[in-house]
């Protein structure tokens, strides 16, 4: 199966934690995950850790966002600030170091994680959006970039933040909390799972020292080189019928389910597969 370019699944992502179980390949819907073993029931397919998430302390956001603090509750409300704000972190550079050899060093790590989390974020998938979706994310992010503190606004551009408010529209997954407000994460190898209306994989989100995790686990025995979908809706939607189930996903992600299930559904029903 054919690998991202210049990303090799096997390779592993920035943080050191690989999928050695997977493959990218391409499907009707894109590229798609991949198993390359036979796996389990129950059994962990991945783990990733996000390559951006709205994981983020308060004081983080008000200092990215000084010039126009959004009050607190909007933030807290909002993980889409936590999120820009920890982008706009990685894009800044390493500050100095105290001891120069071990600064060296660990900037060296610290520069090539971040490297790495940015080929990650370049590799995430943005179709060609439409006039009116593209233009609500510009105005979006013109606002978003107008409240930043201008050493902020100075390192990262307007078009920048649009374009990761589009990445975070299409490709983020919602990170669990406990007794608290739900957040995001852009997680590479878990975004690569293309939707089915029949499942065979489900993922669980958590936070664990400051940054997002998620886990992806088998829903029943997978076959080597099958395809791993996970559903993007939840189950009221899968009991629904195909021209429900359909209508739903196009208005909630502007694609039109090719799953297998929708396409015999359709065929059943005598409509376009
Ligand atoms: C999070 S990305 C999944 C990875 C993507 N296929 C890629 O090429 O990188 C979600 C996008 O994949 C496509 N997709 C996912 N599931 C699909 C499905 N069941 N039918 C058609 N397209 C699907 C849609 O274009 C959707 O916007």
């Amino acid at each position: 199966v054919p690998c991202v370019a210049g990303l090799a699944a096997e390779t592993g992502d920035y943080s050191g934690e690989n999928p050695p179980l997977c493959a990218v390949g391409t499907s009707a819907a894109g590229r798609g995950l991949y198993v390359k073993k036979p796996i389990l029931q129950r059994e962990v397919i991945l783990k990733d850790v996000a390559v951006v998430d709205s994981v983020c302390p308060q004081e983080r956001i008000q200092k990215v966002f000084s010039t126009r603090p959004p009050e607190l509750s909007r933030a807290q409300r909002e993980p889409i600030w936590g999120m820009v704000t920890n982008f706009v972190y990685l894009l800044q550079d390493v500050p100095g170091h105290v001891n120069l050899s071990e600064a060296a060093n660990q900037e060296g790590a610290e520069m090539r994680a971040r490297r790495r989390r940015l080929e990650l974020f370049d590799a995430f998938y943005r179709p060609q959006l439409q006039d009116a979706k593209s233009n609500l994310y510009k105005l979006h992010a013109q606002e978003m970039h107008e409240a930043m503190d201008p050493t902020f606004q100075q390192s990262v551009a307007s078009d920048v933040v649009a374009d990761l408010l589009t990445v975070v529209r299409l490709d983020a997954h919602i990170v669990r909390k406990e007794g608290g407000m739900n957040g995001l994460g852009l997680f590479f190898w878990l975004h690569l799972a293309n939707h089915s209306c029949c499942p065979n994989a489900f993922f669980h989100t958590h936070t664990q020292g400051g940054s997002a995790q998620a886990t992806l686990y088998a829903l029943r025995p997978l076959a080597s080189g099958e395809e791993v979908c996970i559903s993007y809706v939840d189950g009221q939607t899968l009991l629904s019928p195909v021209q429900v189930r359909r209508r739903i996903i196009q208005n909630q992600f502007g694609f039109l389910c090719v799953c297998s299930r929708c396409r015999e559904e359709s065929r059943e029903a005598n409509e376009t597969p």
